[in-house]
């Protein structure tokens, strides 16, 4: 939903506490620091192929509702335990929304879905939530869309993505290049990969930028670059997880110099949002992690308590548990898929457990 009411005149109509304000509102306590810390410390051990476990980005494709998302994440920190041999698992919990035109821009910008955009409420809101699902023992992911937003919230974030309309961004790059997380850049929209690697190398080379200062006021950030930025295949015109289109990323990734590691997003360009069709896609994924593939580090999903989705309509209180932006699928289908997934990590890691086989002389 959009503010369809044009305010009086343009202009700033409120204050919003700084960034050092509000981490003192509401401070990171040491059980989030520690779910924090190992989660990015396990993503990177993965990243850089220390790890054969599989990292998984689950969760809804927007949270609207903070009850609903504290419930999911309890469902999903069983998973964590059940499956914490095979999956690092990471909560989606994106509170910014991109939009190809106009919809509803997410938790941060309009907590009370009504178009009244108190950013002020929704930094609030939100920061207490990833404090709340960090502290239950639940790492969580984010997209970085307003760049000013990452400072409010960036000591509680594990996994954060810049997505397909932002990967060209040099803002975006450039403070990817100064966050202390593993960042994943998205192909854009039209399937184009190149633009994520440009950005990865980007990425990973210190640069001087203007950023919030924990103060609210500006200052210029010298960075050392991030050498956890990687590449996330979502997709495009058409879908990019087969193996040959996977096989031409890491081609393309070890051109520029860099590890090829892959994460795969199964919603978007990859499913063509249609959710039903990201079970297929993640079993066509476990097929390629059991047959050996090593390059395929990690699997994105939108997941919620609910399958499907729903328009936000002005005067409705929408479903807490069914997605108001893309269709996700629901917990049962979930349970499923992070099965498969961590029975193929199982299968790989078997694979190199078996002796290599003789080569007749
Ligand atoms: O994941 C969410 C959406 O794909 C993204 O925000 C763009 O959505 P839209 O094309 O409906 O605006
Ligand atoms: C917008 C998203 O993805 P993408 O950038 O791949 O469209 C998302 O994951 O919410």
């Amino acid at each position: 939903m959009t503010v369809d009411v044009a305010p009086a005149a343009p202009g700033f109509v409120s204050e919003l506490l700084t960034p050092g304000q509000l981490k003192r509102l509401i401070p990171r306590s040491a059980a989030s620091a520690t779910t924090v810390q190992q989660a990015r410390r396990n993503v990177r051990s993965i990243l850089q192929g220390r790890s054969d476990r599989l990292l998984v980005v689950i969760g809804p494709c927007s949270i609207h509702d903070c009850m609903a998302a504290r419930h999911y994440a309890r469902r999903l920190l069983q998973m964590r335990e059940q499956w914490g041999q095979e999956l690092e698992i990471v909560m989606r919990a994106y509170l910014e929304k991109p939009r190809t035109t106009l919809g509803w821009t997410g938790l941060l910008n309009d907590p009370f879905l009504d178009g009244s955009g108190l950013i002020s409420h929704g930094l609030e809101i939100g920061r207490s939530l990833l404090e709340e699902l960090n502290a239950m023992g639940v790492p969580v992911a984010h997209e970085i869309v307003a760049p000013a937003t990452m400072s409010y919230l960036d000591d509680l974030l594990s996994w954060v993505a810049v997505g397909a309309r932002t990967s060209a961004s040099p803002v975006h790059r450039q403070l990817a290049s100064g966050l202390d997380m593993p960042v994943g850049f998205k192909n854009g929209v039209e399937g184009q990969v190149q633009v994520a690697v440009d950005a990865i190398q980007s990425a990973r080379h210190p640069h001087s930028y203007v950023a919030v200062r924990p103060q609210g006021t500006l200052g210029v950030y010298s960075s050392l670059g991030n050498q956890d930025a990687h590449l996330v295949m979502r997709g495009g015109r058409q879908p990019n997880y087969d193996e040959d289109s996977l096989a031409a990323a890491a081609a393309l990734l070890r051109k520029a110099g860099l590890h090829e590691a892959l994460v795969v997003d199964a919603s978007h360009g990859n499913s063509q949002k249609d959710h039903h069709r990201q079970s297929m896609v993640c079993a066509d994924l476990a097929g390629q992690i059991s047959g050996g593939n090593r390059s395929i580090v990690g699997v994105m999903v939108e997941s919620n308590l609910r399958s499907g989705r729903q328009d936000l309509l002005a005067g409705r209180t929408p479903d807490p548990e069914l997605s108001i932006t893309d269709a996700c699928i629901g917990w049962d289908e979930s349970a499923e898929v992070l099965r498969l997934l961590a029975e193929a990590v199982r299968a790989r890691r078997s694979r190199s457990l078996q002796p290599a086989p003789e080569v007749a002389c």
